[in-house]
């Protein structure tokens, strides 16, 4: 069974089509991108794979799974975790807070057992802790586990972003731009930790990019678009002299 499937995926706004016809399959493990100029609808095809919008037209299955009906909380459960193009942390929690509430989909307790603390609260807060931890421990963010993510640099942010993002311990993520706002220094380290994490935790890694070097040093296969059709995909070497490619990113005049 494939990790996921999406067929013939169309979403429109309106009048407009932001994705015609988008297909994609991960059997698992992959390392793929995708990128295409701005307004190509890249972060749609990421919204529709996790659930922020429903696609107008066609199928989108995770683990043998229609996730057309299910809200965003509900295809993270399934295993599908993402990162923003804009950092989106909560600012007034601390970062070890972040992580923690990220999980709270599979607390697997109630308000009651809460109040009384019973053994299922305290099992499961025990658990959502341990992970926390070993991201920050894994991820080296441990020194900054109280302090507000508004108090770090972008690129620790970022870092922060990701954590988050695993401690849902996720079969799929998608990174929607990691790369931006990030200085050459950050995109070194990140190119490195994002490497390491698709070894380490055994995943399949969606990503959107705009930094060729960050595409083109960690994907295996990347798929382009461009005005919501799919125009090339390939390795990175047989993307970078695609002539559709190059035409969609520089126009005719430059070829
Ligand atoms: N919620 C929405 N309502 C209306 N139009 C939208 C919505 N989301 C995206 N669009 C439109 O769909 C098109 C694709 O947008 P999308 O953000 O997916 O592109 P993108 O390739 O991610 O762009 P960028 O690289 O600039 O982030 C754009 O024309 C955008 O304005």
């Amino acid at each position: 069974m494939a990790l996921l499937e999406m067929k013939n995926m169309t979403m429109r706004f309106g009048g407009l089509t932001a994705v015609s016809d988008f297909d994609l399959t991960f059997q698992g493990g992959e390392f793929m991108g995708l990128i295409g100029p701005n307004g190509a609808g890249k972060t749609t095809v990421f919204n529709v794979a996790s659930g922020f919008y429903k696609p107008s037209q066609g199928n989108v299955v995770f683990k043998g799974k229609d996730t057309r009906g299910l809200k965003p909380h509900g295809v993270t459960a399934l295993g599908v975790a993402r990162t923003f193009q804009n950092i989106r942390l909560w600012h007034e929690l601390s970062v070890l807070d972040n992580i923690r509430i990220a999980q709270h989909y599979r607390m697997g307790y109630n308000l009651m057992d809460c109040f009384l603390r019973t053994k299922r609260y305290k099992r499961a807060e025990a658990k959502i802790d341990s992970i926390a931890w070993q991201l920050l421990e894994q991820l080296d963010l441990k020194r900054y586990a109280e302090e507000k993510p508004n108090n770090l640099p972008y690129g620790l942010q970022r870092r922060v972003e990701i954590a988050r993002a695993l401690s849902v311990q996720p079969d799929l993520l998608l990174l929607d731009e990691p790369a931006a706002g990030l200085n050459s220094a950050d995109v070194d380290g990140l190119i490195k930790l994002i490497r390491w994490i698709h070894k380490e935790f055994k995943l399949t890694i969606w990503m959107i990019e705009h930094q060729m070097t960050v595409v083109m040093s960690l994907c295996e296969y990347i798929k382009v678009i461009d005005f919501g059709r799919t125009i090339a995909e390939g390795t990175p070497s047989e993307i970078q002299q695609n002539p559709a490619v190059i035409k969609a990113y520089l126009g005719d005049s430059e070829i």
